[in-house]
C-alpha cells in the first residue's frame, strides 16, 4: 500500500499554502485555553480519562456517521463522562471542518484538541483562533527540526501538545527532542492502517513516569480499556466505536464503566 500519511501531509502542505494569506486578521479573539493536559491528568488520577473524538469519516473506514452533529456529539460525550474532545478539522480525508470544532467547543465545557495534520507552525495560531486547546504532533510526519518548531509555536499560543508515536524509534525522537509530557501511542499504523493494541502494551514499558501516556485508536470496549490498564495505561483517545453508536452518551458511559 502507498504511504497514506505522506500523501495526506503533501495535500496538507498545499492546503496550508492556500489558506495562509486568506485568514487570521479578521478573526475574533477566542476564549482562553481550557487546559487539555490538566483535564486528562485530573481524570486519570482516579480512573479512566477519555478523549472522545468527533469523527465523521476516515481514510480507512469511509463514512462513519451519517447523521453527524458535532454540537450534539459534544454534549453527549460530556454527559457520558469524557474528559476532553478531539475534533477532526481535515476536510479532504476525514470530512472534517473548523466549524465542527467551533460548534463542539461552544456546546460544552470540555477542552478540545484540534485533530489535524500539522506541517507548519502557522497552523498553531490558526488552531488557537478556532478555539482549540491543544494540537497533535505526529512524529512520523515530521523531521526533528519541524516538530520542534511546531511544538514551540503551540506553546507560544498557550496550546497543549499531544505527541503521537507508533514505534520505539519515534518514541525515542519524541522524548529526545520535544518538551511535552503528553504522549500518545497510536495503535494504528498510519502508513498501512493496521491496528494492534499490542503496540501500546509494548511501548508503555519504555515511557518515563512523568509522561501521561494516551492509548490511541482501535479501542471499542471496556474490556479493551481494562487490558490497557493492565499495561499501566488509563488514558484513551477513541473515535469510531463511539461515533458508530446511535446513543453516543450511553456508548461513552459503557466504554468508561462497562455497564449502562
Ligand atoms: O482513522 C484513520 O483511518 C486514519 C488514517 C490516517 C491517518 C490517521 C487516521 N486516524 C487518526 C486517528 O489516529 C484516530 O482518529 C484516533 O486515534 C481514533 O481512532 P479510532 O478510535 O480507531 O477511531
Amino acid at each position: 500500500m502507498a504511504d497514506k500519511l505522506a500523501e495526506i501531509c503533501a495535500t496538507k502542505r498545499i492546503e496550508v499554502a492556500e489558506r495562509k494569506p486568506k485568514r487570521l486578521s479578521h478573526w475574533p479573539a477566542p476564549s482562553p485555553p481550557r487546559g487539555f493536559e490538566a483535564a486528562l491528568r485530573a481524570k486519570s488520577a482516579s480512573g479512566i480519562a477519555l478523549i472522545a473524538e468527533i469523527k465523521k469519516a476516515s481514510p480507512s473506514k469511509g463514512l462513519i456517521r451519517a447523521d453527524f452533529d458535532p454540537a450534539a456529539h459534544a454534549i453527549a460525550y460530556q454527559a457520558g463522562g469524557a474528559a476532553c474532545l478531539s475534533v477532526l478539522t481535515d476536510a479532504p480525508y476525514f470530512q472534517g471542518h473548523e466549524d465542527y470544532l467551533i460548534a463542539a467547543r461552544n456546546a460544552c465545557d470540555l477542552p478540545v484538541i484540534r485533530k489535524d495534520f500539522m506541517v507548519d507552525p502557522w497552523q498553531c495560531a490558526e488552531a488557537r483562533q478556532m478555539g482549540g486547546d491543544a494540537i497533535l504532533i505526529i512524529v512520523a510526519a515530521l523531521d526533528d527540526v519541524a516538530m520542534v518548531e511546531i511544538e514551540d509555536a503551540a506553546f507560544a499560543q498557550g496550546l497543549d501538545v499531544l505527541v503521537e508515536v507508533h514505534d520505539e524509534a519515534e518514541l525515542d525522537r519524541a522524548l529526545t527532542h520535544l518538551k511535552s509530557k503528553l504522549v500518545g501511542v497510536n495503535n494504528r499504523n498510519l502508513k498501512t492502517f493496521d491496528v494492534d493494541l499490542a503496540t501500546t502494551e509494548r511501548l508503555a514499558k519504555l515511557v518515563p513516569a512523568d509522561i501521561l501516556l494516551v492509548c490511541e485508536s482501535g479501542i471499542s470496549t471496556h474490556a479493551d480499556c481494562q487490558r490497557m490498564a493492565a499495561a499501566g495505561v488509563n488514558t484513551f483517545l477513541v473515535g469510531e466505536s463511539l461515533m458508530r453508536n446511535a446513543d453516543v452518551q450511553l456508548a461513552t458511559q459503557r466504554l468508561l464503566t462497562g455497564h449502562g
